[in-house]
């Protein structure tokens, strides 16, 4: 049986993305984002899930970071989450008996308005993942922790609240990684995803990339910068974009950005979670490139066209 590596331990919201993207496999729980990445660069698991972006914190730093370095993987998937919490204490303990609260720093900051109108004053702390902060419950380590609802199927802790996210409707953007290989075939609904090292203060290099994008009709879904680390003013950019890289306008905007920026790592081109069928923008479809294509060769060929 394949096997998926997910951001563990049993009952965090990676695991239900993992058991929605590949029902039919092993699951391997690992307790960071970089681990289950590694896990499957060394060959431990064929597959890893990991969250990318929420709705409402935005970018998942962890995983923008470990994708960029050490061996390159691709994403093959994606799976968006609804995500809603719960508030899980000791079997019998009432919200009066809560003197600390733990969860994953993404889900603090969703119910920081909650936390604030009900446990104003307990300290808030930061575990690798909601449902760690479950297992530190059952340790004693913190009175209550900020979970996916399923993570009290897997603990056997008390749910004292549900619904507790200041905003309703949001969702996380889960990835779905291995080594690189065959590419998932085009579907008409797909994105590339890619980060990008541009030179170091070389004016207009962002507008430069973007355009080569837009030039080809190509729908830029996400843009995100993370610091190079070294020194302040250096960055890797994260793009997602409409399309896959079978088709010609996306990978002649590969091309060119491949051509303009110092480093680019291809991060794969996967059906998107929305199945809505990708418009290649006016002129920009496959067709077009070939008759183009068959323009210039006949003008090489000393034919006035
Ligand atoms: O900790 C988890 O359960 C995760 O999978 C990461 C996460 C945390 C908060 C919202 C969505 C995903």
């Amino acid at each position: 049986m394949p096997t998926i590596a997910y951001f563990g331990p049993e009952g965090t919201f990676s695991e239900q993305a993992a058991r929605a993207a590949r029902p039919d496999h092993t699951f391997v729980p690992v307790v960071t984002v970089p681990e289950a990445l590694t896990t499957v660069r060394q060959g431990r698991a064929d597959l890893a899930c990991v969250p990318v972006e929420n709705s409402v914190e935005g970018a998942v730093s962890a995983t923008m970071d470990a994708l960029a370095v050490d061996e390159p993987l691709v994403a093959v998937g994606e799976v968006v989450l609804p995500i809603t919490f719960s508030l899980l204490v000791r079997p019998g303990a009432t919200m009066a008996d809560i003197k600390s609260v733990a969860s994953h720093p993404h889900a603090l900051a969703q119910v920081q308005g909650w936390l604030g109108a009900h446990l104003p004053d307990v300290p808030r702390f930061a575990s690798t993942s909601t449902a760690a902060a479950a297992v530190g419950v059952l340790d004693g380590q913190y009175d209550a922790a900020i979970t996916a609802p399923v993570a009290v199927e897997h603990y056997a802790l008390d749910v004292l609240h549900t619904a507790i996210a200041d905003v309703d409707d949001a969702v996380t953007r889960f990835l779905v990684l291995r080594r690189p290989g065959a590419l998932p075939a085009p579907t008409g609904s797909d994105r590339t995803s890619i980060s990008a090292v541009a030179a170091y203060q070389r004016t207009g290099v962002l507008a430069e990339m973007l355009t080569e994008l837009a030039l080809r009709g190509i729908n830029l879904s996400r843009i995100e910068s993370r610091p190079l680390k070294g020194r302040l003013g250096e960055y890797r950019f994260y793009l997602d974009f409409d399309g896959h890289i079978a088709e010609r306008r996306v990978g002649d905007a590969l091309a060119a950005l491949h051509r303009r920026c110092q480093h680019v790592r291809f991060l794969g081109s996967y059906p998107k979670a929305d199945p809505t069928p990708t418009i290649a923008g006016l002129d920009n479809a496959d067709e077009d490139y070939l008759a183009a294509d068959e323009w210039v060769s006949s003008l090489r060929a000393g034919r006035t066209g």
